[in-house]
């Protein structure tokens, strides 16, 4: 998605939208699709790639048809759903991640986050949990590209029939990236074909029922003689929806955890709330639970305010002369929005550079507050009107149910010589300049139910195993092969405790034992 820095190489009449509404506040412009347009992209042709995306397409039946495919066949809450095991997989690796990193002082969590999110897009996007080093290569292939592109590609917007000789070497670069990315991608797609192909059997431990790549072998193209996708389309698709949803939210998460470190009294507010909707003896907050919790969601939508991830929507295409606020937009300029000038305006917020929450509580001024822009626009974090963001839905759950088990399992503390700094900086998303390295303490509560836990499971296995007494160390294993440190809590059944007496104790490797419970 590397439109988004293409604004800066093109004519960018960025405008406050503050000034768009009081011109045109509930008019003709936010409901109708005068904005719902996108400049083409010259440098695309170049890369051998077409207008086939979400985001590049323009506003017509190409577009629908991609759009609804998305929202109606993987992102609607039916199918949202489906993914609840998924979630719940890859909260237990990002806590797992955070516990090791927790272990060497300040924990630097961004790399974390954004591993976390590519596992869980990555399985939504291919239907299939795939091993670390497979998620890893995926990201870097993402990331290089996206890096690429953006700072080297803009060129190509003036006079490609010139600059496609002078940078030569450019577009070489780019088209060995994306053959690495083809190289990865193509697998993974023939493997659905496949897999749809046999009816989903044999059932494999590792797969899941819906994939987007399931959604977009079903696409007949009806403008094209209702041809199939190709791959090349296929593989943009997914490009896009890895590019999308990841970055995006990991920013999100990090600069909330980064306002949670900062204000503990929040934090504990927000922890209170958690564990009055969720006992202790529960695994997790899931995503019912989620839905209870208005100081959560109040606290992801301050974060959101103060620090949208995005800065400018993706540019659109003025289909018409228009007016807005004694400007004149001529049809066919580019325009974007100055997202995080608007939920800092202080016209419109009271203190815009404190984190308040409770503004998003009943009775506070941002109560009303519509994120979808449909009554009015103070802030938009996920752009507005018909080209909103696609993943608005699961955005949102992705935060609140992240944010929630992250503050559940660990309090976040700053590290002196660490201290949160709210200097931005602009990649993909907007950064934090200075990355958050807290110091993460496993919660009490939870430390305790472990450990009662643990003693249970070493009593059950002390029999004939190992000598009374012996201090035990164990990871589980589950059927499908990835490791915990620690045994997942509502899944006892299905797993399979390996036994591993601590080194000092002088066990040889046959002491090891794995017991099914
Ligand atoms: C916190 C997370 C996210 C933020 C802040 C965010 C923000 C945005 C913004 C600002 C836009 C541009 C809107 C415009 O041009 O007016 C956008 C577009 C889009 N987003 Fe998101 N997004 C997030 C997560 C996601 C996720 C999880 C997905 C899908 C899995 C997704 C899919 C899309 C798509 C497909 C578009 C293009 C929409 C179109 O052109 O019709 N986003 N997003």
């Amino acid at each position: 998605m590397d439109t988004w820095h293409i604004f800066l190489g093109s004519i960018l009449l960025a405008i406050p939208l503050i000034l768009l509404l009081r011109g045109r506040k509930g008019g003709r412009l936010r409901r109708g699709a005068t904005l719902a347009d996108r400049p083409a992209l010259p440098s695309l042709k170049l890369l051998g790639e077409n207008n086939n995306t979400i985001t590049r397409a323009s506003y017509g039946p190409v577009w629908r048809l991609l759009r609804r495919n998305l929202v109606s066949e993987t992102l609607h809450p039916s199918r949202v759903r489906l993914f609840a095991p998924a979630r719940s997989w890859v909260r237990r690796v990002l806590a797992e991640k955070l516990r090791d990193e927790s272990s060497s002082g300040g924990a630097a969590v961004v790399e974390t986050f954004q591993y976390a999110m590519f596992c869980l897009l990555v399985l939504m996007c291919f239907g299939e949990r795939l091993d670390e080093a497979t998620v890893r290569a995926i990201a870097a292939a993402q990331r290089e590209l996206l890096i690429y592109r953006s700072r080297k590609m803009a060129i190509f917007s003036f006079l490609p029939s010139v600059t496609k000789h002078l940078y030569r070497d450019r577009l070489q670069t780019v088209h060995a990236m994306q053959r690495r990315k083809k190289d990865l991608f193509v697998p993974l797609i023939n493997a659905r074909r496949e897999y749809r192909k046999l009816g989903g059997e044999p059932k494999k431990e590792s797969a899941f029922e819906h994939s987007y790549v399931d959604a977009l072998l079903d696409i007949k193209l009806p403008e094209e003689g209702n041809r199939p996708l190709t791959d090349d389309e296929m593989i943009n698709l997914c490009s896009e929806f890895l590019d999308a949803g990841t970055d995006t939210t990991s920013t999100g998460l990090q600069w909330i955890m980064a306002e949670l470190v900062k204000n503990p009294a929040i934090q504990e507010k927000l922890y209170k709330e958690i564990s009055a909707t969720k006992g202790d003896d529960q695994d997790e907050v899931s995503e019912e639970d989620v839905h209870k919790m208005p100081y959560l969601k109040a606290v992801v939508l301050e974060g959101l305010r103060k620090h949208p991830p995005a800065h400018f929507v993706l540019p659109h295409k003025a289909a018409a002369d228009m007016e807005i606020g004694g400007y004149l937009i001529p049809k066919g300029a580019t325009m974007n929005f100055m997202v995080a000038e608007m939920s800092r305006d202080e016209r419109e917020w009271e203190k815009p550079t404190e984190f308040v929450p409770e503004r998003f509580l009943p009775g506070g001024a941002g109560e009303a507050v519509d994120v979808t822009g449909n009554r009015e626009i103070k802030m938009m974090p996920f752009g507005v009107g018909r080209r909103i963001c696609a993943g608005l839905g699961i955005a949102m759950l992705h935060l609140e149910y992240f944010v929630a088990n992250m503050v559940r399992e660990f309090e976040w503390q700053e590290v002196a010589g660490e201290e949160v700094d709210f200097a931005e900086k602009n990649e993909f998303t907007v950064v934090m300049k200075k990355p958050l390295r807290p110091r993460l303490v496993l919660k009490t509560t939870i430390s305790t139910r472990l450990l009662k836990r643990d003693l249970k499971i070493a009593q059950a296995a002390s029999s004939g195993i190992t000598p009374r007494g012996t201090s035990l160390q164990f990871t589980t294993t589950s059927r499908e092969g990835w490791r915990n440190r620690v045994k997942p809590h509502n899944n006892t059944k299905e797993d399979v405790i390996v036994i591993t007496p601590i080194a000092s104790q002088k066990f040889s490797l046959k002491d090891t034992r794995t017991t099914k419970i």
